[in-house]
């Protein structure tokens, strides 16, 4: 597996918001962690990332026992978040959002990038505060190709973006699974998942409710209705 966790428990000061999450994605595999709002989506996601220690559990890349270290070094290892609000650096223009995340020698270069979102060839030269929603989170993700992830880690991906900028991103995804990219993509609606996903983890309350292969959950229509926003 490339990132591994096993009973993970994180929160915040003394709240504890997870209570024990497994959770696994392999070479090439698109997993979603799905579950409504305030279900410990972005908490799983911060503790994989190292933004949130871990108060039980374990976390592994590779073979390597990543638990303990912080932030920077898991992304040197090959994880890369495209956060939830996007986060790109609002006085910076795109070309020196993108330097300031790419990592020499890896996978990704600029004019990858470009070639993957012409919109943001055409937009080189702007501040990331004059974009609109879908080119900062075209940008996100470029950002986030840049430090040359083995796990690409998406938090609400397409959150009030305009239905045919959603399609745009999720025909993006499905070109970097093609191309044999792994992808844990965490949303709280279904539909967003169900043509990407391999497999679906769905939290409820901070504890796994439901694990298993996305064409199970696309079958199960009780199933959608307890957990999930459809
Ligand atoms: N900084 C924080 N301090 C304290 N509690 C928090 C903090 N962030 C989140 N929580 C709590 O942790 C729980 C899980 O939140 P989390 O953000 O992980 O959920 P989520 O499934 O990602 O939902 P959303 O899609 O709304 O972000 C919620 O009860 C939330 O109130």
């Amino acid at each position: 597996m490339l990132i591994e966790a096993a009973g993970l428990c994180a929160g915040y000061g003394d709240a504890r918001v997870l209570h024990g999450v497994d959770l696994s994605v392999g070479e090439g595999e698109i997993v979603a962690l799905l579950g409504r709002n305030g279900m410990g989506k972005t908490t799983t996601v911060k503790a994989l990332m190292g933004l949130l220690p871990a108060m039980a559990g374990r976390i592994h890349m590779g073979g390597t026992d990543v638990t303990a270290l912080p932030a920077h070094r898991r992304a040197r290892l090959g994880l890369g978040l495209v956060p939830e609000g996007r986060r790109v650096f609002p006085t910076l223009t795109v070309e020196e959002n993108l330097r300031a995340t790419a990592v020499p020698g890896g996978r990704w270069s600029l004019p990858d990038v470009y070639a993957l979102f012409p919109r943001l060839a055409e937009r080189r030269s702007n501040f990331g505060n004059q974009l609109s929603g879908g080119e900062q989170q075209m940008l996100a993700i470029g950002r986030a190709l840049l430090t040359d992830p083995r796990v690409l880690i998406l938090d609400e991906a397409t959150e009030g973006l305009a239905p045919v900028i959603r399609r745009e991103i999720w025909a993006t995804l499905a070109r970097l699974k093609d191309e044999g990219q792994a992808i844990l993509l965490a949303d709280s609606r279904l539909q967003a998942i169900l043509a990407l996903a391999d497999r679906a983890v769905i939290l409820t309350k901070g504890e796994i409710a439901w694990t298993g292969a996305t064409a199970a959950l696309q079958a199960d229509a009780e199933l959608q209705r307890r957990h999930l926003a459809v």
